[in-house]
């Protein structure tokens, strides 16, 4: 541990310029062997107050899984210094699985073929969850959660819908203090989507538990969290609210107008632009820092609507303009990098 390490006291995760290099060895001859090293995470430094949600997003091989397992204790980092709840996730492992919850929208980790409620049995005696607290936490996720009706069907049987709900609820019977989602609504359609949102909103407000997210779904993020931390090739170059990262991209969100009939492209000023029209159907990109409601209520007032839609940039895309916009080094610029550790979330 570095000795210039302040360790704030409302800070619940403590990441310390933590880093994750791999060694792999690749056959390059006959018996050739070239040692390869990859660094996963480099030097990332931040806090994440008690009962913060905090998004954290990146493109593919970032670093972002490599983050969470050293989170969890599964890795051991090969540099810096980590805390969850005050505990070195990679020494006491075990002692700090109780007070975390995971969630991989990939996998589960409920017993396949078993009904959803043998794998609730299992957990309980696996993390000696009291007989009280656990039927008290099973029963408010299984309202919450709308699972009275799946308790009694394997598994293998779930939508995945129904599956990723039967997996949250496996993650927080023990009373978790901190969440890891990865990728929690995956594959789900939109019902599906906007009621996982909505149960993790109520977590956070109900019992102040502490959620870190990674997605590919901006809407995970505009809805709940309001802090982001964005990974790049193993460095953190974003710490900051949705909004700012947007206004670093110049991102843009479409909104999709219908007309009643083909119409002239729409005129709307300064707030946004026609990007495409085909028949009575246009397309209007405008900031995605900015709200829709002033541009709707100006078409809705100009225009004969018959409906309209809006759509969230892509969340590759908006990283990759904020990291290669004009003036940046490519890399990510200094300006542009994270900011202090914690700075995003108080
Ligand atoms: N066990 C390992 N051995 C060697 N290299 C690894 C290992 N795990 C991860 N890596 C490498 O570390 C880098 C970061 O991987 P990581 O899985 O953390 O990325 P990610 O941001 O989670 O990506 P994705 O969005 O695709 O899941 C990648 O280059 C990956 O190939």
């Amino acid at each position: 541990m570095s000795a210039d390490v302040t360790v704030s006291e409302s800070a619940f995760i403590e990441v310390d310029r933590v880093e994750k290099v791999f060694d792999v060895r690749r056959r390059t001859g006959f018996l050739k062997r070239e040692l390869r090293r990859v660094r996963a995470v480099d030097a990332i430094s931040f806090r994440v107050a008690r009962g913060e949600m905090v998004g954290y997003i990146g493109p593919n091989g970032a670093g972002k899984s490599t983050t969470i397992k050293m989170l969890t204790g599964i890795l051991t980092p090969s540099g810096g210094r980590l805390r969850v709840a005050g505990i070195d996730p990679s020494r006491e492992r075990t002692r700090l699985a109780h007070r975390i919850g995971v969630v991989f929208g990939q996998r589960t980790t409920l017993w396949w073929d078993l009904p959803l409620i043998d794998s609730y049995r299992l957990m309980h005696r696996m993390y000696r969850i009291p007989d009280g607290r656990y039927r008290e936490n099973l029963d408010r996720l299984v309202e919450l959660l709308d699972l009275a009706a799946l308790l009694e069907v394997p598994v293998r049987q779930l939508s995945l819908g129904q599956r990723m709900r039967g997996d949250i609820a496996a993650a927080l019977l023990h009373d978790p203090e901190v969440l890891y989602l990865d990728e929690p609504t995956i594959g789900l359609d939109v019902v599906s989507k906007a009621r996982v949102r909505e149960f993790l909103r109520e977590l956070n407000a109900e019992r102040g538990t502490t959620v870190l997210l990674t997605t590919h779904d901006l809407q995970d993020i505009e809805q709940l969290c309001s802090r982001v931390m964005v990974i790049d090739h193993g460095r953190l170059v974003y710490d900051g609210a949705l909004s700012g990262l947007h206004e670093a991209g110049e991102s843009e969100r479409t909104l999709v107008v219908d007309l009643e009939r083909e119409l002239p492209p729409i005129e709307a000023g300064e707030a946004a632009r026609v990007v495409r029209v085909e028949g009575p159907r246009q397309w209007l990109a405008f900031p995605a820092s900015a709200s829709a409601a002033p541009l709707v209520a100006h078409i809705a007032a100009r225009y004969p609507l018959l409906d309209l839609s809006v759509r969230e940039p892509d969340i590759e895309a908006v990283i990759a303009k904020m990291l290669y916009a004009p003036g940046s080094s490519g890399e990510g610029s200094p300006e542009r990098r994270a900011v202090v550790p914690g700075a995003g979330g108080s």
